[in-house]
């Protein structure tokens, strides 16, 4: 008779914090106990030493066959489960560990409720929209990249200003001054976007924002196009400078004048595991720590029984 396949699950651990150390030893005791093999990264597997594991040390294979990826760290370590996780389409799963950890789907306190949730499979899944950046330069492809929060294009030196001219459907927009541009999801929106005065988008909506930072213009307003659309951002072939791309600060390439970077919709998206109900304002207002002290709002109303 065939040996039924284990069930996996890839543990992904900010290795410089202490305590995601620590929190990792607990979740393999959990998950182990519970019958699951765990998987490590080759580099994390010898930082953690946790025996029994499986250990690959190919990045583009860590998520072959694994049921969920479990992210120990903050968003900084989500986005790097994503680009583990992604090709695979393996549900990711942060429990945050950093500071804001605006992706992450539980709190450290939360440990064993969660590690249960994924042993019972009583998670949902929730696709965030990716994007899909090309490099052109003289027509043709230089760099090819994804990104789940966004794509900035920004100034290599801080002494020059960008000069882009910037194109929505293959339309001109306007040709700015700038510090750069961010083209973001809806999952980027409360990220990089939103220091730059972008609108918070929620999760449900499908759109692509453009801002540009600190553009020497009238007109630098934000800007939500629809998910079809496709944005260019070319840089000044005349312009004396060199810019950089970078996708969700994790993926980088140098863009001369006369690159033009094009993005849309990525046609794989990235699938984040959600173990609670709360809704997306919720999550907002506890890690922007949002003022709602003393709320009668309609629903507080009827909660308590009082609905005028
Ligand atoms: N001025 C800025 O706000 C600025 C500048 C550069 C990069 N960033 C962001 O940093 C991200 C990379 O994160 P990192 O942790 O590796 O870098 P990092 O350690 O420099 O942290 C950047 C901050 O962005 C927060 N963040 C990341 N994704 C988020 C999201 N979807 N929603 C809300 N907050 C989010 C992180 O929690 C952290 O506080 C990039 O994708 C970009 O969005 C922001
Ligand atoms: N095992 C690791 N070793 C070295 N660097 C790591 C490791 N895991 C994550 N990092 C990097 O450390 C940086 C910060 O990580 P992370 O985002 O998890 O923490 P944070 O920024 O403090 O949290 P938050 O993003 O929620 O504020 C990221 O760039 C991340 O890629």
């Amino acid at each position: 008779m065939a040996e039924r396949e284990p069930r996996r699950v890839l543990l992904v651990t900010h290795t410089g914090r202490e305590q995601a150390v620590e929190v990792a030893r607990d979740a393999h005791r959990l998950l182990t106990g519970a019958g699951m093999l765990v998987r490590l990264l080759g580099g994390e597997a010898e930082e953690l030493k946790l025996d029994p594991v499986e250990i690959v040390d190919d990045p583009e294979k860590a998520a072959n066959d694994v049921e969920l990826i479990m992210v120990l760290g903050g968003d900084g370590s989500i986005l790097r489960g994503a680009e583990l996780a992604r090709p695979h389409g393996t549900p990711v799963l942060g429990v945050n560990l950093g500071h804001v950890g605006f992706l992450a789907e539980a709190e450290v306190d939360d440990l064993e409720r969660i590690v249960q949730v994924v042993v019972d499979r009583t998670y949902a899944v929730e696709e965030r929209m990716t994007l899909a950046v090309d490099v052109r330069l003289d027509d043709d492809l230089i760099f090819e990249t994804w990104a789940l929060n966004e794509a900035s294009v920004e100034k290599a030196a801080r002494e020059k200003m960008l000069e882009v001219l910037v194109e929505v459907d293959d339309r001109p927009l306007s040709r700015w001054g700038c510090d750069g541009v961010v083209v973001a999801t809806p999952t980027g929106s409360t990220a990089y976007a939103f220091s730059a005065g972008g609108p918070i988008v929620w999760p449900e909506v499908e759109a692509i924002l453009l801002v540009p930072l600190s553009a020497h213009a009238l007109f630098s307003r934000p800007i939500v196009v629809a998910p079809t659309s496709r944005l260019s951002i070319e840089l000044v072939p005349s312009w004396h400078g060199r810019g950089v791309l970078w996708c969700d600060g994790r993926r980088m390439v140098e863009v001369p004048p006369g690159a033009e970077i094009q993005v849309r919709r990525g046609s794989t998206p990235v699938r984040l595991a959600r173990a609670h109900e709360a809704p997306f304002t919720d999550r907002l207002v506890a890690k922007f720590d949002l003022p709602v002290l003393g709320w009668r709002g309609a629903a507080e109303r009827k909660r308590n029984g009082n609905g005028h």
